[in-house]
């Protein structure tokens, strides 16, 4: 069944709308503010939403701008509009709106875009933006899994799962379940030098190292009542997994140089792509954490073992370039899907992220170009494969920083000169 939220102030027209969407088979949750229908559109699990321009507290509009400056998943919109009110929806629809209906509205007719957005299908049967996760069983099957663990809140969870699957994307999704207004905060234990990680993890004193100028939290004290999420946990040294299991045993820290314990009520989420259970029968990873962070365990499988969220990714990736860059609308043909759904994508929604970001930047006017894009071919081997990356990396940071090059260099960590020299090795030209 199709979840609608409707953003409306009006009692009596927001009490018949609620009525007749209810009888045509949507589930509905209704909201008489913009601030309260953002909450509520920001915390996902919702399939649609119907959106009065004019609210009380904010109009439709700045909503929708606002959800996408915080870059939240913004389900199908439809928004209905005052008679005379055509500039507001025509910048919705620059912003990407699904739609707009004008007032008096005409039931029948939002009934029957609601269900065009559904997929064609109509309320109660399974539309693509069901679940925020994905529309294969597996990922149904998952999002339900996630759900009953957002009520255990202080149970540690292992995340496990070929790179680029999306295990931050669930642990994400996890946090928005769980605490949306406690912190998020997510560390990659391979990216950070090994010196570093105990004073980033458990915070230091003043005067614990050289250069100890001042007291700092680490990283389990940032996240408070939220949610720890540690990237690539079998690559913790070991010195420090023994510390690290003290602290999810007694659920207190102490800081590096310190004596004080300090309370840590943070739930941890680890993630992985290795085999955990070989990594502790080799000696590298200790068997007693091993089992302290994988009391709650999921295995997200990788894309080509579930085919039917290519289609589903590739959609909202598209849109998600289509909000960006909102002149630059681009549309899936058949032919481009039926190719997408014929690749293995070894690595995963990652992938094809990257590869619909260049086809897209690439594309002109509503074509996207796959050609190219597509062939990477492996047999070219690593670095062929590495520079693709990096010209992807590159074409998407530009994007998003609007082709700024500082920001952009900034952004990639490199000098505004090297990402020239990139640009022009690459024959990148700045979109605008
Ligand atoms: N269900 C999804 N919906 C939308 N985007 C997704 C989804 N799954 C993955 N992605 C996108 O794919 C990319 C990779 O996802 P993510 O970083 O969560 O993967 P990962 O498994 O944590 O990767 P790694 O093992 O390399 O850390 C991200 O940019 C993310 O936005």
């Amino acid at each position: 069944m199709s979840r609608v939220c409707l953003i409306e102030d009006d009692p009596i027209m927001g009490e018949a709308l609620v009525e007749r969407l209810e009888l045509e088979g949507f589930s509905v949750v209704w909201h008489r503010t913009g601030s309260a229908g953002m909450r509520a559109l920001a915390a996902g699990a919702i399939d649609l939403a119907v959106i009065d321009v004019n609210l009380p507290d904010l109009s439709g509009a700045d909503l929708f701008a606002r959800l996408l400056d915080e870059r939240v998943r913004i389900p199908p919109s439809l928004f209905m509009t005052g008679y005379g009110s055509i500039e507001d929806a025509v910048r919705l629809l620059k912003l990407g709106a699904a739609d707009y209906l004008t007032k008096p509205l005409d039931p029948t007719a939002l009934i029957e875009r609601l269900r065009a957005l559904a997929g064609g299908k109509g309320a109660g049967t399974d539309a693509p933006h069901d679940t925020p996760l994905g529309i294969s069983p597996a990922m149904r099957h998952l999002a339900g899994e996630l759900a009953r663990m957002a009520r255990h809140a202080q149970t540690p969870l292992l995340i496990g799962g070929e790179s680029g699957v999306g295990k931050e994307v669930v642990a994400r999704h996890l946090h928005r379940l769980q605490c949306p207004d406690a912190p998020f905060i997510a560390v990659n234990c391979a990216a950070l030098p090994e010196t570093l990680i105990e004073a980033e993890l458990f915070g230091h004193e003043k005067g614990a190292f050289t250069g100890a100028d001042r007291r700092r939290a680490g990283v389990f004290e940032q996240a408070g009542e939220g949610i720890l999420f540690l990237d690539e946990i079998g690559d913790m040294p070991l010195a420090l997994q023994s510390r690290l299991l003290r602290v999810v045993q007694d659920r207190q820290l102490t800081r590096v140089g310190g004596s004080e314990p300090v309370e840590t009520p943070t739930r941890l989420v680890c993630a992985t792509h290795q085999d955990l259970t070989a990594l502790v029968r080799e000696g590298r990873f200790r068997e007693d954490l091993y089992y302290r962070v994988r009391v709650l365990e999921i295995r997200i499988p990788p894309l080509r073992e579930r085919p039917e969220d290519i289609l589903w990714l590739a959609e909202r990736f598209v849109a998600d370039y289509g909000r960006r860059v909102p002149r630059e609308r681009r549309v899936l043909t058949p032919e481009d899907r039926e190719r997408l759904l014929h690749s293995k994508w070894p690595g995963n929604a990652r992938e094809l992220q990257h590869l619909l970001e260049r086809a897209c930047i690439l594309g002109q006017g509503e074509r996207l170009a796959l050609d190219g894009a597509l062939d990477i071919p492996k047999e070219q081997g690593l670095k062929a494969q590495a520079q693709a990356s990096e010209r992807a990396a590159i074409e998407t940071a530009l994007v998003e920083q609007d082709c700024n090059m500082t920001a952009t260099a900034a952004r990639l960590g490199i000098s505004r000169k090297t990402l020239w020299q990139k640009m022009k090795r690459y024959g990148i030209k700045r979109i605008q």
